[in-house]
């Protein structure tokens, strides 16, 4: 499993080996040895599985308030994304700094969303399938999020105004600065 660090403070993307022959392949997609090393104390509760079918779908930019707060494992199994994670911790050096990472069934990379981040991805192909691991359960009463194209993000996403696909819920979202973030930067 190859680690890479981002440049927001404690995401990481991960890399797990991919053993292919004649059949296909096998691969360990999650290792607890791995993350008691790297980010103890992280205990994963619930996994999550969504399928978009066409290119422009953006979900996000999504987040749970705490005590609901959820750090996220993501991947892709088929299809490709644009996934994105934003710093909202307030006091952090990269507040309101965004890293943006291609994921996809072929790459198999994993981005690793610490607790803080507003987190989407907008689908490069169609019937994309994002599975994902995160550490608190759903909590509709907690569910928040921060609108895709905030000027003051400035991310370069893969859609315009006139493709981009959204759910209703979505096309509501403040902007970061409208928002009162309740999150706060603990040093790793
Ligand atoms: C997130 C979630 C949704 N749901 C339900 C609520 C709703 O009826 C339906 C669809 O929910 P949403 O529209 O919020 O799904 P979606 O827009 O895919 O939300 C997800 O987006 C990505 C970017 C994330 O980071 C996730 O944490 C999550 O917020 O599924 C659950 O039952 N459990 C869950 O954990």
């Amino acid at each position: 499993m190859q680690v890479t660090k981002l440049a927001i403070p404690g995401a990481y993307v991960f890399e797990p080996k991919r053993f292919g022959d004649d059949r296909g392949f096998f691969s360990e997609t999650y290792n607890q040895k791995v993350f008691d090393e790297l980010l103890p104390d992280t205990n994963f509760v619930q996994d999550n599985h969504s399928l978009s079918r066409d290119v422009g779908v953006l979900r996000g930019l999504h987040f749970q308030t705490p005590p609901f707060d959820q750090g996220k494992l993501v991947r892709v199994t088929r299809g490709k994304v644009l996934d994105v994670i934003v710093d909202i911790r307030v006091g952090s050096p990269t507040y309101g700094q965004h890293v943006a990472v291609e994921l996809s069934a072929d790459n198999w990379k994993q981005l690793w969303a610490p607790p803080g981040m507003a987190h989407g991805f907008c689908t490069l192909e169609p019937d994309t399938e994002f599975l994902y691991k995160v550490t608190n359960f759903y909590a509709p009463d907690h569910d928040a999020g921060i609108a895709y194209d905030d000027p003051d993000l400035d991310i370069d996403w893969p859609v315009t105004p006139d493709t981009v696909i959204q759910s209703e819920k979505d096309k509501q979202l403040p902007k970061l600065k409208d928002f009162n973030s309740p999150f706060q930067f603990k040093e790793e």
